[in-house]
């Protein structure tokens, strides 16, 4: 049976980098199963939240927690093994291994067969073994990758190495997966495949999605919840249809999309 998603507790997290406050009390709750989208125009902090909730980064303040348990100062493969999965902006496969290969180093430090017993050829990772290659196959079967799994990951065009990162991502059996950017960079119909590829992750595993994505139309079509960050904080969390129609929400976008307009016209030379 799958295992149920994670319920994520995000609350009152602070992360400074010399001079810049990247995020100031940031508090909000993804509930186990659902998709929850954190969006925000640049530089609202939304790279720093992912890097806190995969152990990269350690925040000044807050506390992270994954069904109960604090996420904070553990180091990255412990976050894995807490159950948390990540597939990046920038797919992020060694190139010169194949995909097979890269899905199941991503699972590697989930067995406990390790590097020595799996050279004595012992019984238990000669198990281990057999049920990653079968896990890896099962996930790249559910995002209709397994044609690639032969493939070097330097072979794969864009689009298919970032359906190819989700899979490394779920190969590690998260019960909650965070998804920097899923969409960017890909064409229309790509962009149909990877809305329905989310879709089917929380409603036929039961797995947490946290969304970062830029395609208002991809996060207000599919999310449950919406967090707005602005500044590094948090402007507000709800249903799509509240957060599109919510002032602060709109002052955050239109604000800094009229500044930016502003500054390109007063960079250009008088005419
Ligand atoms: N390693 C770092 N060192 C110094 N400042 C940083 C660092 N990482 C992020 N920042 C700053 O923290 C703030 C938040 O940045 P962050 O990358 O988290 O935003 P973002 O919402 O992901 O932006 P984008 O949509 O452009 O990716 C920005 O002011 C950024 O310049």
């Amino acid at each position: 049976m799958t295992a149920p998603g994670a319920r994520l507790q995000v609350s009152d997290v602070t992360v400074r980098f010399a001079g810049v406050t990247a995020l100031s009390g940031v508090t909000f709750t993804a509930e186990p199963g659902t998709i929850h989208a954190v969006i925000g125009p640049n530089g609202a902090g939304k790279s720093s939240l992912f890097n806190v909730l995969s152990g990269i980064y350690k925040p000044a303040e807050g506390s992270v927690r994954v069904d109960g348990s604090e996420l904070i100062g553990l180091a990255p493969h412990r976050v894995t093994a807490l159950g948390v999965g990540r597939a990046f902006q920038n797919a992020s496969m060694f190139a010169g291994l194949t995909v097979e290969e890269n899905l199941l180093l991503g699972r590697h430090r989930l067995g406990r067969g390790g590097v020595f017993a799996a050279g004595l050829r012992l019984p238990y990772a000669r198990r281990s073994e057999r049920e990653a290659r079968a896990k890896v196959r099962e996930v790249a079967e559910f995002l209709g990758v397994d044609h690639l799994l032969a493939l070097p990951a330097a072979e794969l065009p864009y689009g298919e190495a970032k359906r190819v990162d989700i899979a490394r991502a779920l190969a590690t059996e998260p019960r909650l997966l965070l998804l920097d950017e899923p969409a960017a960079g890909m064409h229309t119909h790509e962009k149909v495949e990877v809305r329905d590829t989310i879709r089917r992750i929380a409603a036929e595993r039961q797995i947490t999605v946290l969304l970062v994505e830029h395609d208002m139309g991809l996060v207000m079509g599919i999310s449950e919840q919406v967090t707005v960050l602005d500044f590094g904080q948090v402007v507000t969390t709800g249903p799509p249809g509240r957060v599109t129609s919510d002032e602060a929400v709109i002052a955050a976008y239109l604000g800094r999309a009229g500044a930016a307009q502003k500054a390109r016209s007063e960079s250009q030379p008088p005419s």
